[in-house]
């Protein structure tokens, strides 16, 4: 274990002291400051803390009683919604209230647009993701299966730039489109008395409406499709602006307006050198001088964070836009403890540690205003069940606001709705945050793998490819938007949708994801600056705010729907399904923990069955986990089949890495730490604390750490 230091009666591992009492803070906080707050409000809200998980656990306990007494009875949804009522794990309704969160950046609160994902832990991707502000829409189509086909190797395939620059101007045509003519047919823009000119074989033309001009830089144009900004880049210098019309050699379109820099899910940080590690890269984005260095293409190159945007409005103003995305934080949830903070021989809580961490970093932007020109601190808070531990989250944040001394409401909160019991109970959580709350999303990995958790021992749920197609799944997302609209959110922060997790598969998402806007949600999430490019295109095509506007007299749909349990009930399912179903579960299982035990690697594209790349992390882990425990519990599976399985896919995981230098294989020993971890996510899944993973990995890394 990491030398630790005494501080205030802590013992702080010395990496962490060296952070803190060197690099982390400013705005006047001392050290003396930092650490005697810390230990008093670990002294507070630790046992806190400790209750609540106590708590999920008596109230997980007493649903598997009542499950195991009405094995086999059909589910009676008023009995169970009363039995929920009694135990305390649904709460009475709040009084009347509306949210209330103020100084919010217009990209959270005003503008729709796609929000990306990324792991805090490398530097490289970290970077990209607060500069996928902007993308361009060129390189997004050509580089995947957007569109049919594929570039042939080697230098520009003007046949594949053709059919981008057809998809380009149909897009505009679509949604900004010119009167009476085509942006197919334009050969010259300028702007003239502050409206846009267009020129086209037919004469002039402007926009349909004309106030989706936005501006111009040099011969560059302007757009504003939504509030967000399209840069149709002119550059006859280039391959593409030379042959074209219009001398357009891109269009970049802003893009991610907001990054989440991912402390959970999609990172591998088991102990004080990797927290430090990460803690640093959030401080260099804080204070913006964050960069990596590495090779590409055989090239060194640099990553910095990107400039801001500079052009001219119609009126003649000089308007700087933002070059970045604006950054929020995820810490961790309420479960983990650590040992890099540890008080009266016992580690401390992680979320703790991440609160006061990553809000003391992020001081380091309330003078320049670089990442929030509102001056607020973004944190994005998982797995939180119930509004007691919502009241907790709040009780964190005003506590690590008065040991750095930031007014109260500074730490805006974004909730993941991504357990049942915060689903289920959700505007009594937003009421415990309601100055503070800035965002709802739902995490529907994170809430598949709690649903089939709670319901575990209500009888087998149906394969994992049928949850969406369940009633709890649809409640849940109508009821996430339709609460957050209730509360009035809209316009004051985001109400968000989940991730896209197939980063290869673009086609797909253009068609699918278009759903997200429609639903009602002014974000979603996305794994990749390219698919937030891509993802734009559909907040072009859908006005939130005008979806919004109709949700707003729907019904909501029912709390029994919600609580439904996704049970596979009388329907049988053939032999080969549910060989299937193991080998696919199984595999994914071990292609993801493998790289996240011995290498550390917490999100990663892994090769599914059919090897289709799937990003898998810590949620979509608990998914598969979860999904076999409860088959397991209920005799569809056998041991000895997951034991047969999970041999088998070792094998085939070893072989979909063999390019990969660092890979150790699993097989045939079958008994390094990854491949038990994998088999004890299973086996001894179904008495996981509400089915999470991190227990487990994280031992199972540290093992393989000691053993390296
Ligand atoms: C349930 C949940 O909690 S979901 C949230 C957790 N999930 C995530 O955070 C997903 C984030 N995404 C990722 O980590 C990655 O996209 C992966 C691991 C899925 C795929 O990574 P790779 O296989 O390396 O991607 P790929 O080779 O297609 O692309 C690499 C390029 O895209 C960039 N890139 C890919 N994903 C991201 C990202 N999320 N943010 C920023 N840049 C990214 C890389 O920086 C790289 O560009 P560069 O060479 O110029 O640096
Ligand atoms: O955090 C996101 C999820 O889907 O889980
Ligand atoms: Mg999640």
């Amino acid at each position: 274990m990491t030398d630790h230091v005494e501080r205030a009666g802590l013992q702080v591992a010395a990496p962490l002291a060296e952070l803190v009492e060197k690099e982390l803070l400013t705005g006047g906080v001392t050290p003396q400051a930092l650490w005697d707050g810390y230990a008093a409000l670990l002294r507070e809200l630790a046992p806190e803390n400790r209750a609540l998980l106590k708590r999920r656990d008596e109230l997980q306990a007493q649903i598997d009683d009542w499950h195991r007494a009405r094995r086999g009875q059909p589910h009676d949804a008023e009995a169970y919604r009363a039995f929920l009522r009694e135990i305390g794990y649904l709460v009475d309704e709040p009084a009347p209230f509306t949210i209330g969160t103020s100084n919010v950046d217009p990209e959270l609160a005003q503008v729709a647009g796609p929000q990306l994902v990324v792991p805090i832990s490398n530097a490289r991707f970290a970077l990209n993701a607060a500069n996928a502000r902007w993308g361009s829409l060129y390189d997004a189509l050509y580089g995947t299966d957007a569109l049919p086909g594929k570039a042939a190797p080697g230098g520009y395939d003007a046949g594949r730039g053709a059919q981008v620059i057809a998809w380009a101007r149909k897009h505009l045509d679509s949604v900004a489109p010119l009167d009476g003519a085509s942006w197919a047919d334009v050969t010259g823009m300028k702007a003239e008395g502050g409206r846009l000119v267009l020129t086209t074989g037919a004469g002039e033309t402007g926009l349909a409406d004309a106030a989706q001009f936005a501006g111009t830089s040099g011969e560059d144009v302007f757009l504003r499709v939504n509030g967000l900004l399209i840069r149709l880049k002119v550059d006859r210098s280039t391959v593409i602006g030379r042959d074209d019309k219009a001398g357009i050699s891109d269009v970049i379109l802003e893009s991610a307006l907001t990054a989440i820099q991912d402390f959970e899910d999609s990172v591998a940080a088991v102990d004080a050198e990797d927290k430090v590690a990460n803690y640093r890269n959030w401080l260099g984005l804080m204070r913006g001088d964050l960069t990596d260095t590495f090779e590409k293409g055989g090239r060194q190159m640099t990553r910095r964070l990107a400039e801001d945007v500079a052009y001219t409005d119609p009126q003649g103003n000089e308007v700087t836009h933002p070059g970045r995305a604006v950054l929020l934080v995820r810490n961790v949830g309420h479960l983990m403890t650590t040992d890099a903070v540890m008080l009266d021989g016992q580690e401390t809580p992680e979320g703790i540690m991440d609160a006061l961490m990553t809000v003391a970093g992020a001081m380091h932007d309330l003078q320049a205003r670089r990442n929030s020109r509102t001056g607020s601190i973004y944190v994005v808070k998982p797995k939180m069940h119930g509004p007691d531990e919502v009241a907790f989250a709040e009780r964190l944040y005003a506590g690590v606001e008065r040991i750095l001394g930031l007014p109260a409401n500074t730490v805006k909160l974004g909730v993941m709705d991504e357990e049942r019991r915060t689903s289920a109970n959700l505007s009594a959580c937003l009421a415990q945050v309601k100055d503070r709350v800035v965002f709802i999303n739902t995490g529907f990995l994170d809430r598949t793998g709690d649903e089939i958790h709670t319901s575990m021992e209500a009888g087998p749920v149906v394969p994992k490819g049928r949850m969406k197609d369940q009633p709890w799944l649809a409640a849940y997302e109508a009821g996430n938007v339709d609460t957050g609209l209730a509360l009035e959110l809209a316009g004051k922060g985001q109400i968000g949708k989940g991730m896209w997790a197939k980063p290869d598969d673009m086609a797909d998402m253009l068609k699918a994801k278009i759903a997200h806007p429609q639903a009602g949600a002014n974000t979603a999430w996305v794994p990749s600056p390219t698919a937030a490019t891509l993802h734009a295109t559909h907040y072009h095509q859908v006005s939130v705010h005008d979806v919004q506007e109709q949700l707003r007299s729907r019904e909501k749909p029912s709390l029994d729907a919600l609580l439904t349990p996704p049970l596979l009930g009388g329907a049988n399912l053939s032999p080969d399904e549910v060989a299937y179903e193991i080998d696919n579960s199984c595999q994914s299982i071990l292609g993801y923990v493998v790289r996240w035990v011995d290498q550390g690697i917490g999100c990663s594209k892994v090769p599914d069955y059919e090897d289709v790349a799937l990003m898998e992390d810590r949620a979509t882990l608990r998914i598969s986990a979860q999904h076999l425990a409860n088959w397991l519990k209920h005799g569809i599976i056998t041991e000895r089949q997951v034991q047969d399985s999970l041999a088998r896919m070792a094998e085939k995981v070893d072989r979909q890495n063999a390019g990969d230098p660092l890979y150790q294989p699993m097989a045939p020993a079958l008994d390094g730490p990854a491949f038990n971890a994998a088999r004890d996510l299973i086996l001894k899944g179904a008495e996981q604390p509400s089915g999470y993973t991190e227990p487990l990995l994280h031992a199972a890394r540290r093992a393989a750490k000691a053993q390296a």
